[in-house]
């Protein structure tokens, strides 16, 4: 039995009733965890946002490496401030000097002397509490301030309280954001070792399909796919093989196939996966790989075929996983989100979490939504937040499948569940928001 075949048997209904969006993930999570890639490089650290670790970062260094002032005031012993004061009982204290952020004070420190202290300079030994200056009324060189604004302790940061030297700063499979940046720039790292970064080949096929640059032709539509999913490969931070357009012929077909298939790990393409009379691009995947044509239980994006497309002269190089998704402009960017990203998160490098979609968010539906119970839908819709109470959505009125304005018009999808029937307005809905996904 094939790798296809085998995997695709353990699906419930997976030879009648359409698959369900859970059983194609369980599918992919599977396929794809023996499809991540291996091959390292050190990356700088200016190059290396959305990239994947390739080992755990252990701290050199802790972050902060000194306890610190968190204020602009003065430093003090806290012992002086008394357990229970008066309200209106205020201390005084003599202002022996001055500690800049960047270099040490080292001047001598009697009891009852305070040192002016800027943020971030290291703490004078011996002195652990700070009064910021805003409190503090200085007269030559005392500083007065009330007893009751603080405890000991209060503004002072301790060393390593970012980070303790030898802690793990970032997780292996971690993917780098700008806040994973600055982390390893505060350990003092110029580089990461990081994973190679995934490359997929993308191309679509139909000879309605016309070229940017082609002119306009009766029944044609221009290949806004291939830009589509260039786009959402790019945001991934995969480096995408662009195939361009192939005519539905099946030596053309054949040829960039096996193209991509040597040199890329993964493969996405747009079209051709239905079962049009004069679509061969199915019958070209099939000779070639090994593969799967489903109906998927949702909407939009029914038809999608999944397989493992091999190198055939490069007998080292594992087979190139294959995604083909239907033609219709949103059914593409809907079936990318739901599998083709977080398969390719993985395929990456990325950890659990890391290939994790985000958080679904809870909003309030403006008006009714239909919904057939049997399907995952994925509605286009636009969510406002409301203060002091849930965010509301609104869906588009034109939910056709082809409607590549809808999604430009949404800032989300609105994810009704498989068991789900239609919405009554003002019911709860989950959003899966386009924000730091596409
Ligand atoms: N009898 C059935 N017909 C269809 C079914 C079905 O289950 N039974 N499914 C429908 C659904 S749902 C979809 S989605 C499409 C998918 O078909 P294909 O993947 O074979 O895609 P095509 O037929 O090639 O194209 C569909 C549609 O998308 C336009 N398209 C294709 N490529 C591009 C591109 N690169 N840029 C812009 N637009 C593109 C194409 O012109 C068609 O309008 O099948 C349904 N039919
Ligand atoms: O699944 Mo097809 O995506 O809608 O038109």
């Amino acid at each position: 039995m094939s790798r296809i075949a085998e995997l695709a048997s353990a699906l419930a209904g997976h030879d009648d009733a359409d698959l369900s969006v859970e059983a194609v993930h369980a599918f992919l999570s599977q396929l794809t965890a023996t499809a991540v890639v291996t091959g390292r490089e050190s990356v700088s650290l200016s190059e290396a946002l959305g990239r994947v670790l390739a080992e755990d970062i252990v701290s050199p260094v802790s972050v902060p490496p000194h306890d610190n002032s968190a204020m602009d005031g003065y430093a003090f012993d806290g012992a002086v401030l008394p357990d229970k004061a008066p309200s209106d009982a205020s201390i005084t204290l003599r202002v022996v000097g001055t500690a800049l952020a960047g270099a040490a004070w080292r001047g001598a420190l009697g009891p009852g002397d305070a040192v002016r202290i800027m943020t971030g300079a290291m703490m004078p030994a011996g002195l652990d509490t700070v009064i910021p200056q805003e409190f503090c009324k200085v007269d030559g060189d005392r500083v007065c301030f009330p007893a009751r604004v603080l405890r000991r302790g209060d503004n002072r940061r301790f060393a390593g309280e970012d980070l303790m030297k030898g802690q793990p700063a970032l997780r292996k499979g971690e993917r780098l954001s700008p806040a994973a940046l600055g982390m390893v720039a505060s350990l003092g790292l110029p580089g990461v070792p990081a994973l190679r970064r995934l490359r997929v080949a993308c191309f679509s096929t139909g000879d309605e399909i016309l070229s940017l640059g082609d002119a306009p032709r009766e029944g044609a539509v221009y290949d806004s796919n291939r830009y589509t999913v260039i786009g959402l490969l790019t945001r991934l931070g995969c480096e995408v093989l662009d195939l361009g357009l192939v005519r539905d012929d099946p030596a053309t077909l054949a040829a960039t196939l096996r193209r991509a298939a040597r040199e890329a790990d993964a493969i996405v393409t747009s079209g051709g996966v239905s079962a049009g009379a004069a679509d061969h691009t199915r019958a070209v995947m099939q000779q070639l790989g090994d593969m799967a044509f489903w109906r998927v239980a949702m909407r939009p994006g029914r038809p999608l075929a999944v397989g493992l497309i091999p190198a055939e002269e490069s007998a080292s190089k594992p087979p190139a996983v294959l995604f083909g998704l239907p033609g219709n402009p949103v059914a593409v960017m809907v079936t990318f989100l739901a599998f083709v990203r977080p398969a390719l998160l993985r395929m990456m490098g990325c950890h659990e979490a890391a290939a994790a979609p985000p958080p679904l968010l809870r909003a309030r539906s403006t008006g009714p939504i239909r919904k057939k119970p049997g399907r995952t839908e994925y509605q286009r819709g636009f969510v406002k937040a409301v203060p002091g109470a849930l965010p509301e959505v609104c869906v588009a009125a034109n939910q056709g499948s082809g409607v590549l304005s809808s999604m430009l018009e949404a800032n989300g999808l609105v994810v009704l569940r498989h068991d789900q029937g239609s919405v009554a307005p003002g019911e709860e809905v989950d959003v899966m928001m386009f924000d730091g996904v596409i």
